[in-house]
């Protein structure tokens, strides 16, 4: 009963502080995300009155609340016993929807931990309600897997279930989860680099929770919506847009996403030419950040003030941030070298390589900005003793001792320009197979498309996946995948290298560009490379006859691919219809239209 009112009374308070009618679910809703703790806490407290008294119904939708909120905050404890629960709902009484509920949740905080299992934790959610009639559940369930999409930064998959979602919801009356869905499409938009398109959405999903009254969604909405509106050159409204989410941010005491309000205003008064205020401002947000202890945050933020430092000429201050920068990456690379140790799977491998990748490409710049202060101190240095030597105090010994230091001074120099040009050539690659890697292959496309839009010849792309890989690994262990991979690599980048470049783009996937070289000569170019794979040797412990690569081949013609983007989707279109027409063969995207 107490529960029960402090439930009653918290919503009234917060409908006569929106002073709109938010319905008594949406105020559920809006608690998941402006009052997590609370409303666990709450729930806990309904469950235990509840009892086995409860109807599934019931014990189902406060279960989910629990566990959406608990997802919010990280809250393993509370996460943990909504999925028991719910499993043991689900299983008890048959009941779907308690099933995929877990999913769902489960599906959420994969993928807020970064890992790559969520999206199809969400599909075995859906399924589970697949037979569902009622549109309420169907509504949900769309909505819940474009999210997943959405929030797995999968914005090609995600757009269409987010446009679903959104009409369902508009169909239903559901303001509440409409602008949910239309936040999720502005991220999408984002993600394919459409600002414009994205401002469109997130002004809709901003004006939707306004209308409900639900002033923090407002300004979760405006912190997405600032970000784009920076992207387009709108400086002044994104800076009045951060400036009102972190009033809201510090006025509910969410610390983190203040900090990141502030590092976005920083950024705003930068745009806008203010560079005092933006390093005063980033200043402060490295000073919150330490006395929280924020220390996730902290490298990001000593990053931006770094680069902000050295754009308002002050070499040293971004020479001490890029350095402690370096410092605290190395002790999370140190945390996931242990986990490594824990498990061999490929994607922690992938993600070493890219902490590793990272702490170079920063190793890279402190080498730069070291350059550029002791290249200031040198000149400094070099002046005053001009000037002392104008006023005939330098004897002839300090002369030639002055004349060495500045040889050294020079050869030293030349050693780290070399060594950074070094370590930028090392960012690039692909450690393992010695290709380009998938940064090196994202900026040589996207210079091709900037350079050449409309080629006389079609640029070819083609993006290459191994078969059933996963039985080399199985049968002869991680290390003679490895060597696998790097045998096929060696191969593909001599087949190639007259027509163009290729790189390792994901685990056991690689992407082959050709600028130029014209459809016909590209399929069959294709079609060598897959027989030719078919027909090498593999190593001695690998217990299997041969190794096979399908291949999606998309041309550049500026009529389907008009962009990088979609470039890449006709091209994976077309790998995934090779995988599915059988593998071990070519399919040009051309075929699929
Ligand atoms: N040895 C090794 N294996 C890797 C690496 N990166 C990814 N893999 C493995 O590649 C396999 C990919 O598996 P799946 O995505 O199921 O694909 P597949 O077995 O190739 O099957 P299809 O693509 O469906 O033909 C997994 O077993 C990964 O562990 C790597 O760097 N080294």
């Amino acid at each position: 009963m107490r529960g029960m009112l402090i439930i009653g009374l918290y919503l009234l308070a917060m409908l006569a502080h929106a002073g709109v009618a938010m319905s008594a679910r949406d105020a559920l809703r809006y608690r998941t995300e402006a009052d997590p703790h609370g409303l666990i806490a709450d729930m806990r407290q309904q469950l235990d009155k509840l009892g086995g008294s409860a109807a599934p119904a019931q014990e189902r939708d406060l279960l989910w609340l629990m566990g959406t909120a608990a997802v919010n905050v990280n809250d393993d404890t509370a996460l943990t016993e909504a999925l028991l629960r719910l499993d043991s709902l689900a299983a008890a009484r048959h009941y779907d929807l308690a099933a995929a509920s877990a999913g769902f949740l489960r599906s959420r905080h994969l993928i807020a931990s970064g890992n790559g299992d969520g999206i199809s934790e969400a599909l075995r959610a859906a399924a589970k309600v697949q037979d569902a009639t009622d549109p309420k559940i169907i509504a949900w369930a769309k909505y819940n897997l474009c999210d997943a999409y959405a929030m797995s930064e999968r914005a090609s998959g995600a757009m269409p279930l987010c446009e679903q979602a959104q009409d369902a919801y508009r169909a239903l009356g559901d303001t509440w989860s409409l602008a949910e869905a239309e936040n999720d499409q502005g991220v999408n938009f984002a993600g394919l680099n459409q600002p414009e398109k994205a401002i469109e959405l997130y002004q809709r999903s901003r004006q939707h929770f306004a209308s409900l009254g639900a002033e923090q969604m407002v300004a979760m909405v405006g912190d997405n919506l600032a970000q784009m509106y920076l992207k387009v050159g709108r400086a002044k409204e994104a800076l009045l847009l951060s400036q009102a989410s972190l009033a809201q941010e510090q006025a509910t005491g969410r610390i983190s996403d203040a900090l990141v309000s502030r590092a976005n205003i920083a950024l705003d008064y930068a745009t806008l030419g203010q560079s005092a205020r933006a390093l005063s401002t980033i200043s402060a947000a490295v000073d919150d950040a330490r006395a929280a202890k924020m220390d996730g945050l902290l490298p990001e933020l000593l990053e931006r003030r770094s680069r902000m430092s050295e754009q308002a000429g002050q070499p040293r201050q971004a020479l001490d941030d890029a350095r402690e920068v370096i410092r605290l990456l190395g002790e999370r690379n140190a945390t996931t070298l242990h986990s490594d140790e824990v498990s061999l799977e490929a994607r922690y491998a992938t993600r070493e390589n890219e902490l590793r990748i990272q702490t170079l490409e920063h190793q890279n710049r402190l080498q730069e900005l070291a350059l550029k202060t002791a290249q200031a101190e040198a000149a400094e240095h070099v002046e005053s003793q001009q000037r002392q030597a104008l006023v005939g105090m330098l004897t002839k010994g300090v002369s030639v001792a002055l004349i060495l230091i500045a040889g050294l001074l020079y050869l030293l120099l030349r050693a780290q320009r070399r060594y950074a040009a070094e370590l930028r050539v090392q960012a690039l690659r692909d450690p393992l197979t010695g290709v380009d890697n998938r940064r090196a292959f994202m900026q040589r496309a996207t210079a091709l498309l900037g350079d050449d839009h409309a080629p006389r010849l079609t640029h070819v792309l083609m993006l290459i996946d191994f078969d059933h890989f996963k039985r080399v690994n199985d049968s002869a262990g991680h290390p003679q995948g490895d060597r696998v991979l790097s045998m096929v690599a060696d191969y593909l980048s001599c087949a190639i290298v007259d027509v163009g470049h290729i790189a390792r783009i994901g685990g056991e996937e690689f992407a082959v560009l050709c600028p130029r070289l014209g459809a016909d000569a590209g399929l069959r170019l294709a079609e060598t490379l897959r027989a030719g794979v078919a027909a090498l040797s593999l190593p001695a412990a690998v217990p299997l006859d041969h190794i096979t690569i399908s291949i999606g081949v998309a041309l550049f013609d500026g009529d389907r691919c008009h962009d990088l983007g979609s470039w890449m989707r006709a091209a994976d279109a077309a790998l995934y219809s090779a995988k599915s027409f059988g593998r071990n063969r070519v399919v040009a995207s051309s075929l699929l239209h």
